[in-house]
């Protein structure tokens, strides 16, 4: 997937002994992932490996649609084989610094722990995140050393040098995770989720039983200082920070992009304070992922698709941003043919489109003309195509118009920012997606809030640039644009006074 900010909330670890009678294993993690699992982590002791893989498969399609990270445990060839997010490895298990060099940086890769020591060399070797445990004597886990008991976490935690996400695992239910998630908390680090077993895969209702867990834990992770960045101050904030990171990083950002728009998008970046190369050619793709920043493809005027996928596919394994202007997607057989190539072969991070594009590719096509905004729509319609669409590729959705939307499945930002002028310029939209890739390609730990940041900046300065008095219709505006992208982004404070946000439940 394309990585966001990894939920850790409630993790999932299966158990298909546990699994009752009258019920599925495949079904049991559909009904959990229904109940609003974070993170499912596929455990298979005895099955032979090319039964594992079948299933894998299986899972991976769900935790696909729901927007959830799958890690594999132990199996590293299995986690490669369904291009898992990520690996759960054991003490005894394969060292996590050959698993890293087998799997490189962009995958997950979690440590169990039991001790200070063993969780100050997971962190040293540069684990993802720890599993801590066990907390509790527990019936899934036979030959468990002395349990640790929520002191025994929080002395692990209170050890941590340099803290990284932690789950505790081992015995945990509705019972006992308020009690856990409180106790172990040392003030200022905790645990930020919690991995059950026997209390999800043996229920007899897994939809309810997660959906009763993940309210204890939000309830508990508030009242230990967990912020949720889903508010309108938390997305403004971030968008004034942001802004000076392009600033301080100055990432390269790779555009293939349309020939209609690509001076305007190299200026756009430029004014940022990004720095743009616009290749097309093959041969310098996988050189340039190494140095890059961010990725950006955009449909507009098509030519070497194959180009554009390997570029996509180089710039993920160096873990950088992958974002997506699927113009006119929905306008010729050969466009939808396309965008289906990128879904399905590139990891993308971001999908910036107009409500055409976005509703097109959510199957309410018709709405599509050419490479032009619809205009108004039913707002539920926008939200429900941001949000399913978001969960459903495993990235972040942004559909633009007179008011923008953006998803990452969950969360829902709502920008009334622009001016009427933008549209009667060519290529405003890609110039957002540019910006887009700046904001992602410096901002790397939330990929929706990078996404609000990028909208917000070129809607505020299409504000100031139309208020300017030197400007007098589409031509100087669109230099005026230029211009306030560079003034907001070197005072983005004016991104906090101009920002009309507001989040969608
Ligand atoms: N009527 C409007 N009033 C204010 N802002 C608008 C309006 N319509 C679009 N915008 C803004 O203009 C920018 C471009 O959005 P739009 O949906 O027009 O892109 P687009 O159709 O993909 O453009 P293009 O294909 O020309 O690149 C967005 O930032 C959006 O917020
Ligand atoms: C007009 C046009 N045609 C292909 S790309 C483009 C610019 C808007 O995306």
């Amino acid at each position: 997937m394309a990585i966001k900010r990894v939920d850790y909330s409630l993790y999932l670890v299966t158990d298909r002994s546990l699994v009752p009678e009258t019920k599925t294993f495949l079904g049991q993690i559909e009904r959990a992932l229904e109940g609003g699992v974070t993170l499912v982590q596929l455990r298979e002791k005895d099955t032979e490996t090319g039964a594992f893989i079948d299933f894998a498969f299986k899972v991976k399609a769900l935790t696909r649609k729901f927007g959830v990270p799958l890690i594999i445990n132990d199996r590293l060839d299995v986690a490669q084989a369904v291009d898992a997010e990520g690996v759960h490895i054991g003490q005894d298990d394969m060292p996590l610094t050959t698993a890293r060099q087998i799997l490189g940086t962009t995958k997950i890769i979690g440590v169990s722990c039991n001790t200070e020591e063993e969780a100050a060399i997971a962190i040293r070797d540069g684990a993802d995140y720890l599993g801590i445990g066990a907390v509790w004597f527990t019936s899934t886990k036979k030959n468990i050393k002395e349990p640790l008991g929520i002191q025994g976490v929080r002395r692990i935690l209170e050890s941590m040098q340099h803290p990284i996400p932690t789950v505790a695992i081992g015995g945990i239910s509705a019972k006992n995770a308020c009690e856990l998630l409180e106790g172990s908390s040392t003030g200022e680090i905790h645990i930020d989720g919690l991995a059950i077993v026997s209390a999800i895969m043996a229920a007899e209702d897994p939809k309810a039983a997660c959906e009763e867990l993940l309210k204890l834990i939000r309830h508990s992770l508030s009242k230990v200082g967990v912020k949720a960045y889903n508010t309108v101050d938390d997305a403004i904030q971030f968008a004034v920070q942001a802004a000076k990171n392009i600033k301080d990083k100055t990432p390269m950002v790779h555009h293939i992009t349309n020939y209609v728009v690509i001076n305007d998008n190299a200026n756009a970046t430029l004014a940022v304070g990004a720095s743009p190369i616009m290749s097309t050619n093959r041969q310098e793709m996988e050189e340039l992922a190494a140095v890059n920043g961010a990725m950006l493809l955009n449909m507009g005027t098509l030519n070497d698709v194959d180009a554009m996928i390997s570029a996509a596919q180089a710039n993920s394994r160096h873990g950088n941003p992958v974002v997506l202007d699927p113009v006119g997607c929905g306008a010729t057989a050969f466009r939808r043919e396309t965008l289906k190539r990128f879904l399905d072969e590139c990891k993308l991070t971001v999908v910036k489109g107009n409500a055409g594009e976005i509703l097109s590719m959510a199957g309410l096509g018709g709405r599509s003309r050419g490479v032009d905004s619809v205009g108004n729509n039913e707002e539920q319609l926008m939200v429900d195509a941001v949000r399913t669409l978001a969960k459903q590729n495993n990235c972040v959705i942004g559909l633009t118009g007179p008011t923008d939307y953006i998803s990452d499945g969950g969360r829902v930002f709502a920008i009334e920012n622009g001016d009427a002028l933008l549209p009667l310029i060519t290529g405003s939209g890609c110039m957002v997606s540019s910006v887009v890739a700046c904001f992602a390609a410096a901002n790397r730990d939330d990929y929706l809030l990078a996404t609000v940041a990028g909208i917000l900046t070129v809607t505020v300065a299409s504000e100031i640039a139309a208020s300017r008095e030197y400007v007098n219709g589409p031509g100087t505006f669109r230099g005026a644009l230029i211009d306030e992208l560079h003034n907001v982004t070197n005072t983005p404070e004016l991104l906090a006074q101009y920002a009309r946000i507001r989040t969608i439940q």
